[in-house]
């Protein structure tokens, strides 16, 4: 599918400060893929349909969950990570996208996960450092995405569950496994 027609189906789903972070992800993927040697057209697409569930109703994306047999502890956890895996369900469904490494790279673009492919990993920090992302640590994340993509990635992962376990919030444990995962095979 071309850029276009991805942006046309994806921008009605989405507020327009949602639609420009979502642009500002697919600018950034095409940089990291192009620099990391990942398939620029994937991360194009991908980015464009990353957060596509964004907005969906809780009700309709748990009955998702369950009908598809999605994993259960979703549901245990925040539902703010529901968006990821029912955007890749999603995406199939309503706009026909069949590339089973571009639906995962939706599918994990919040919590990571264990082995994460280059196309995984170039999604979830896109989305992490994109221009318009302003938080405390994402500076320093740009800064090492320019010379490495899994410390980059270690560094998104380690800030990301740092800012829940301060707030005393739970962390789905995919991204323990994404983080132990990366640095198991990085051996750093
Ligand atoms: N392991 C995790 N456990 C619980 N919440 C998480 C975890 N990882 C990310 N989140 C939360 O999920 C939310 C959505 O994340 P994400 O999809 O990366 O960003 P966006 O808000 O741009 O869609 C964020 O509030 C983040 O703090
Ligand atoms: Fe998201």
């Amino acid at each position: 599918m071309e850029r276009e027609q991805a942006l046309q189906i994806v921008k009605p789903q989405l507020t327009e400060h949602r639609y420009q972070h979502t642009l500002g992800v697919m600018e950034t993927a095409i940089k990291l893929a192009g620099k990391y040697g990942a398939d620029i057209k994937k991360a194009e697409l991908a980015a464009i349909f990353h957060d596509y569930a964004k907005f969906r109703p809780k009700d309709e994306m748990r009955q998702i969950i369950e009908e598809q047999k999605m994993p259960a502890i979703l549901l245990e956890f925040n539902s703010e990570l529901w968006h990821a895996p029912v955007g890749a369900y999603l995406a199939e469904k309503e706009a026909g996208i069949d590339d089973k490494e571009v639906l995962d790279a939706i599918r994990y673009h919040t919590s990571g996960r264990i082995g994460m492919s280059l196309l995984d990993k170039v999604i979830y920090l896109a989305d992490y450092i994109e221009p318009g992302r302003h938080f405390p640590g994402v500076d320093e994340v740009r800064k090492m995405a320019e010379e490495d993509l899994d410390s980059a990635l270690v560094q998104a992962m380690k800030n990301t569950i740092q800012f829940l376990m301060k707030k005393n919030q739970p962390v789905f444990p995919d991204t323990f496994n994404a983080y132990n995962s990366i640095v198991q095979n990085s051996g750093g």
